[in-house]
């Protein structure tokens, strides 16, 4: 594996193994302190590319004021060490600097998909990350890009923009991967105290429990699913609940509210940001409700 940090070293690092016909490239994008939520997109990046780049870079200016950016965990060693067992090609990890030498004068920015959800408690949020995914996309020039359906939005969001822009990449959706008691794997549950990472738990229950209730028809219509998300987490005194919503998927449109569920067209996201003390956690699932009852 190659551990480059400057964009030229990876041109040259790219070129000298695209010269040796390795088939198509696959960009994974994170920001470090690698879970097995990464590696599993590294995994299935390695099903479909011969080449597999892993970025890793706390990108700044998708943090805003009083956000985490400083205090974002890292740990390059063993990131690399991660990283280099799930058979990445190259690692690009670059600075700051390498990546802004001057603050960015252009900013890409996806309308109506970024105004919700993660959007709207993150203003700005998504503009950062569409920037910097432009960046690393031009600098790699990957066929493939990998990214989780832990941050359903942002895939929604990224998958509008290549088409926008005719950008010459598939973005590939990949599962979100949970630990076996149902919470999602993320970075940033190093933060989480023992108590506070035992009441996230509600978290995945509350999404379980609503989608259980829809397909067994206990509840119908969103407005209702959202109550029960709302009250199950509610049983968690730490929980500070930034947002829980309902909408289509990938377009993020509300759901009429007195449309029964089953009946919208196509799949649906459940969707939630909550705060545990300092910690900001998101979840979601995505699926077609579907009436268990109308299948039997
Ligand atoms: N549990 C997970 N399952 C699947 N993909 C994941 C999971 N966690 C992160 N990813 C994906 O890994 C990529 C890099 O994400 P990132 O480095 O921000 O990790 P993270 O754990 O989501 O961190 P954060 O604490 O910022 O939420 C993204 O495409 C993200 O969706
Ligand atoms: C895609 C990404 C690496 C861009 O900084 C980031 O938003 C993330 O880790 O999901
Ligand atoms: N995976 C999301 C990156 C962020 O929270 O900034």
């Amino acid at each position: 594996m190659k551990v480059v940090r400057t964009v030229e070293q990876l041109r040259e690092s790219l070129g000298q193994l695209r010269s040796e016909g390795r088939g198509p490239v696959g960009l994974v994008p994170t920001m470090g302190f690698l879970h097995e939520g990464h590696a599993s997109l590294l995994r299935r990046a390695k099903e479909t590319c011969g080449i597999v780049v892993m970025s890793i870079f706390v990108n700044p200016i998708q943090f805003g004021p009083g956000e985490d950016y400083e205090s974002y965990p890292r740990d390059e060693i063993r990131d690399l060490a991660l990283a280099e067992s799930r058979g990445a090609d190259i690692v690009f990890i670059p600075l700051a600097q390498e990546m802004y030498p001057k603050p960015t004068r252009t900013k890409i920015k996806v309308s109506g998909l970024t105004d919700k959800l993660c959007g709207a408690s993150r203003p700005g949020h998504f503009d950062g990350v569409t920037t910097v995914v432009t960046k690393l996309i031009n600098m790699v020039q990957p066929d493939y890009a990998f990214f989780g359906l832990k941050d359903a939005q942002q895939v929604a969001v990224l998958s509008q923009m290549v088409e926008d822009l005719n950008m010459n990449v598939t973005i590939v959706p990949c599962p979100l991967i949970r630990e076996s008691d149902g919470l999602a794997l993320s970075s940033r549950n190093v933060y989480l105290s023992a108590e506070e990472r035992r009441q996230a738990l509600v978290l995945s229950r509350s999404l379980r429990e609503a989608r259980a209730a829809i397909e067994d028809g206990r509840v119908v219509t969103a407005s209702e699913a959202r109550e029960l998300i709302v009250s199950v987490i509610s049983e968690s005194p730490l929980a500070d609940i930034d947002y829980a919503d309902i909408l289509s998927f990938p377009a993020l449109e509300p759901i009429a509210a007195d449309l029964p569920l089953t009946r919208a067209e196509g799949e649906i996201i459940m969707a939630l940001a909550v705060r545990f003390g300092r910690t900001r956690l998101i979840d979601n699932i995505v699926f077609t409700p579907k009436e268990v009852a109308a299948l039997v």
